[in-house]
C-alpha cells in the first residue's frame, strides 16, 4: 500500500490533534517534526503528519516551509495532501492560511480546495461561513485576546479574503443536508466560477462525513482535525486502505511528571487554576518582565521544579496569564519578545528537567509546544491514548536516553478543567 495521506500542520499541537484523529479513524499514522532530513521507512504507515511552526511566522517563511513539506510528502507518494490549521482559524494580521493554501494549490496544479476548520466535539462549528466556539462567535470567544493571533472577526469568508487575491466561496449547511453529491456539484460549480477557496459550513459530525466524501478526490483539503477523523472511512471506501488499524500501544511511562504552560487561552487559564486549587504550592509563575532582566527567575523556577520532583510532588511552571497582564507585558517588551522570552524559558526548563529525570511531560500551548519539542530535538512522535478530544499522549525517543519520553501537547483551548491532573491518571 502507498502512503494515503500527507499532512502539513501549522503547529505542533495541531499536528498531534490531527494525528490522533487519523489514528482514531483507523489509520496507521506517524507525526514527524519538521521535514525529515534522513530517508524514512513508511512501509507500514498510511498517513504522515509533518509538524511545522508556521502559524505565527512571516507568511513567506510559512510558504517556504510548507512547500518543502509538500515536496517531501510527494516524494513519499502521498495520494492526498491535508493542510491542517487551527479549528479557530488562528491567523496573524496578514495571515498565513491564504498564502500557504494558494502556494500548495499552485504546486499541486489544483484549481480549488475546501476549508473545513470545524471540530464539533470541541465546540467549533461553522454556520453560514461564521465560526462559533460553543455558543459564541469566534470574536467573542476569548480568541480576540490571543497573544499572537487575536481573532476579531468570525466571518471566515471576510477573514480569508484578506489573505488571498483569489475568490472565496461558501458551501452552506443546506447544501450539505442534500448529501455528498450535492456538495460535490456545488464545489464544481464554484470552481467553474473561479472560486479557489471554499469555506464549508459544518455543525456536526454528519456534515463532516458529507464533506469528507465530497472532497476525497481533491488533491488538497484543508482544515481542522474533525475532517481528519471523517476522511479514513472514505479512503477505505475507495480501497486505498486495507483495514481498520488498531492503535499501537506505547511503552509504559516512567520518570517524574511535569507540566509546563505557556498558553493564555481561556481553557488553559481555568486548568491552571484548577491544578493550583488541588495542589496548593505546586505552581511557579513566570513573568516575561522578570525574564527580560536576566537569568534569576529562570533559575528560581528550575530550583523550585527540582525540589518538587525530588519530593515526588506535582509541579506546574506557567507563564499563563490573563489578557490584562499579557497586554501589559507586550506593551513593555513587544509582542514577539514577550512570547520569545516565555517560550525560551519553558523550553530550556524542559531540556534541563528531562535530563534530570522528567519522563512524563505535559505542555500547554501550540507555540509553546513547538518551542519545547524543538529544544528537545525530537524528530518523531508515536500517538498513544487520548486524554481528551484532540489531545493524546505521545512518545518520543531522545538521543542519549534509554527510556522514551511520554509527552502530551495540549492545544490552548482543549481539555476539561481538570486536564493537568487527569492526564497523568490516564497515563498510569
Ligand atoms: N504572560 C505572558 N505574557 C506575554 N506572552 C505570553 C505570556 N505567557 C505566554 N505568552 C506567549 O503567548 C503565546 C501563547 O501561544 P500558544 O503557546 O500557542 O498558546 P495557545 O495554544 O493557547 O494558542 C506564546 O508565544 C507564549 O510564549
Ligand atoms: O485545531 C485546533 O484547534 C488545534 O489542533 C490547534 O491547532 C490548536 O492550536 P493552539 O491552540 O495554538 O494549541
Amino acid at each position: 500500500m502507498t502512503l494515503v495521506l500527507g499532512a502539513i500542520a501549522d503547529d505542533f499541537t495541531g499536528a498531534t490533534d490531527l494525528a490522533n484523529n487519523l489514528v482514531r479513524g483507523g489509520m496507521r499514522c506517524v507525526q514527524v517534526i519538521g521535514v525529515p532530513d534522513t530517508p524514512a521507512d513508511l512501509s507500514d504507515v498510511d498517513a504522515v503528519v509533518v509538524a511545522l511552526k508556521s502559524r505565527s511566522c512571516p507568511a513567506d517563511d510559512a510558504v517556504r516551509d510548507s512547500l518543502a513539506a509538500l515536496a517531501w510528502l510527494q516524494e513519499q507518494g502521498a495520494r492526498q495532501i491535508f493542510f491542517k490549521y487551527c479549528s479557530t482559524f488562528d491567523s496573524t494580521e496578514r495571515g498565513n492560511i491564504g498564502p500557504v493554501a494558494d502556494a500548495l494549490l499552485e504546486r499541486l496544479g489544483a484549481r480549488h480546495t475546501v476549508m473545513v476548520p470545524a471540530f464539533p466535539i470541541n465546540g467549533r462549528t461553522v454556520y453560514q461561513g461564521h465560526l462559533f466556539v460553543g455558543d459564541r462567535l469566534l470574536n467573542d470567544s476569548g480568541m480576540q485576546h490571543h497573544p499572537l493571533t487575536p481573532m476579531t472577526d468570525a466571518d471566515l469568508i471576510r477573514v480569508l479574503s484578506h489573505q488571498t487575491p483569489h475568490r472565496v466561496g461558501l458551501v452552506d449547511r443546506a447544501t450539505l443536508g442534500r448529501g455528498a453529491d450535492a456538495a460535490r456539484q456545488r464545489l464544481a460549480e464554484l470552481a467553474d466560477q473561479g472560486v479557489r477557496h471554499v469555506i464549508c459550513d459544518s455543525v456536526d459530525d454528519t456534515d463532516l462525513e458529507v464533506l469528507a466524501e465530497a472532497s476525497v478526490d481533491l488533491a488538497l483539503v484543508t482544515g481542522g482535525s474533525g475532517l481528519g477523523q471523517a476522511l479514513p472511512a472514505q479512503y477505505r471506501a475507495k480501497g486505498w486502505l486495507d483495514e481498520i488499524a488498531t492503535p499501537g500501544r506505547l511503552s509504559p511511562a516512567c520518570g517524574a511528571a511535569l507540566v509546563l504552560s505557556g498558553s493564555c487561552s481561556r481553557a488553559t487559564l481555568a486548568q491552571v487554576d484548577d491544578f493550583l486549587g488541588r495542589h496548593p504550592g505546586a505552581g511557579f509563575a513566570l513573568d516575561p518582565n522578570a525574564l527580560a532582566l536576566g537569568d534569576e527567575q529562570w533559575e528560581q523556577a528550575l530550583a523550585f521544579a527540582l525540589d518538587r520532583i525530588e519530593q515526588d510532588a506535582p509541579v506546574l511552571i506557567y507563564a499563563s496569564a490573563d489578557p490584562t497582564k499579557v497586554q501589559a507585558a507586550q506593551q513593555r517588551l513587544g509582542v514577539e519578545r514577550a512570547g520569545e522570552l516565555v517560550e525560551c524559558a519553558l523550553s530550556q526548563l524542559a531540556v534541563t528537567l528531562v535530563n534530570e529525570g522528567v519522563g512524563r511531560l505535559l505542555v500547554a500551548g501550540g507555540e509553546t509546544s513547538g518551542a519545547v519539542v524543538s529544544a528537545l530535538r525530537i524528530s518523531a512522535l508515536r500517538i498513544g491514548e487520548q486524554i481528551d478530544p484532540g489531545v493524546p499522549w505521545t512518545q518520543a525517543t531522545l538521543k542519549g536516553h534509554t527510556a522514551p519520553l511520554s509527552l502530551a501537547l495540549k492545544s490552548g483551548n482543549f481539555g476539561g478543567v481538570d486536564f493537568f491532573t487527569r492526564a497523568f491518571e490516564v497515563l498510569s
